[in-house]
């Protein structure tokens, strides 16, 4: 298994920018997951986010939301998502991020919910409804069992602000790109390649785009500017409607030589 810094060293190295995809554990049921995750792997993606449904999900926009509903409805729960990793961990390298909301953490159990990441190779983890003056609640038991906690900051937080998040240098920077919910946008703000440039200035570590982003005109676009993007709501899409080789040209568009 390849740290995220490792694996962020070797995409520069070669001249690429970052993609990771998002997707949601259990959407198509969690027998599915080793071979999407295997998948994305080859494709050539930098890290997955991997999503954990949940019922209250207040930032994920409609086709997340969806894919959380799918993906509950298929009896997918906390521990056996830890459980189908595990299962198959070993057999890949690639980062695993998870994206949950702090209430599943706290039912699990803070600790056990740390010991379980280590145990089935999760690398990393993001918390959108954390704010960063809470999070000390966390960061023991993260720290302890070597999982990263990525930091999201929006277009409305001050540099100041920005630089103190970054600073605390973990992974990677997530900076959303819109104001809102997640979910694929026509057009973004104009500021918006200046606003990531002054981002990459005060942080010490990479900086990818988020939210919205769903052509590869846009990561072209969007990796300009910053080291990487991630890609959610077209991603969960295209897997449910099988265009794996939409998937794909999407990540390639990422690369140096799209090939
Ligand atoms: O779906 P989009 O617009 O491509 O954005 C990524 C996003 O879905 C993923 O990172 C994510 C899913 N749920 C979230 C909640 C908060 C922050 C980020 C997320």
């Amino acid at each position: 298994m390849t740290t995220i810094a490792e694996r962020f060293d070797e995409v520069k190295r070669n001249g690429d920018k970052a993609f990771v995809p998002y997707i949601m554990a259990g959407d198509g049921g969690l027998e599915t997951l080793e071979e999407k995750i295997k998948f994305l792997e080859n494709a050539g993606a930098t890290a997955i986010e991997l999503g954990i449904p949940f019922s209250d999900p207040v930032a994920d926009g409609p086709i997340i939301q969806a894919a959380g509903i799918r993906a509950l409805q298929a009896g997918t729960t906390l521990k056996k998502v830890f459980d189908t990793l595990a299962s198959f961990r070993e057999t890949t390298t690639i980062p695993i991020v998870f994206m949950t909301y702090l209430n599943p953490i706290l039912a699990y159990g803070i600790e056990a919910f740390f010991a379980s990441c280590e145990k089935s190779g999760v690398n990393g983890l993001i918390v959108p409804d954390m704010p960063i003056e809470e999070e000390g609640l966390l960061l023991s038991s993260a720290q302890k069992h070597q999982v990263e906690i990525i930091r999201l900051v929006t277009l409305t937080s001050s540099i100041d602000r920005i630089a103190e998040i970054a600073k605390k240098g973990n992974g990677f920077l997530y900076a959303v790109t819109v104001t809102g919910i997640t979910g694929s946008r026509t057009v973004f703000q104009s500021q918006l390649g200046e606003h990531l440039h002054k981002v990459k200035e005060v942080s010490p570590i990479p900086v990818l785009a988020g939210f919205g982003i769903s052509t590869p005109e846009h990561v072209k676009e969007m990796t300009k500017h910053c080291d990487g993007v991630i890609v959610g709501s077209k991603i969960v899409e295209l897997f449910h409607s099988n265009e794996l080789d939409e998937i794909k040209s999407l990540i390639a568009a990422s690369k140096k030589v799209s090939v």
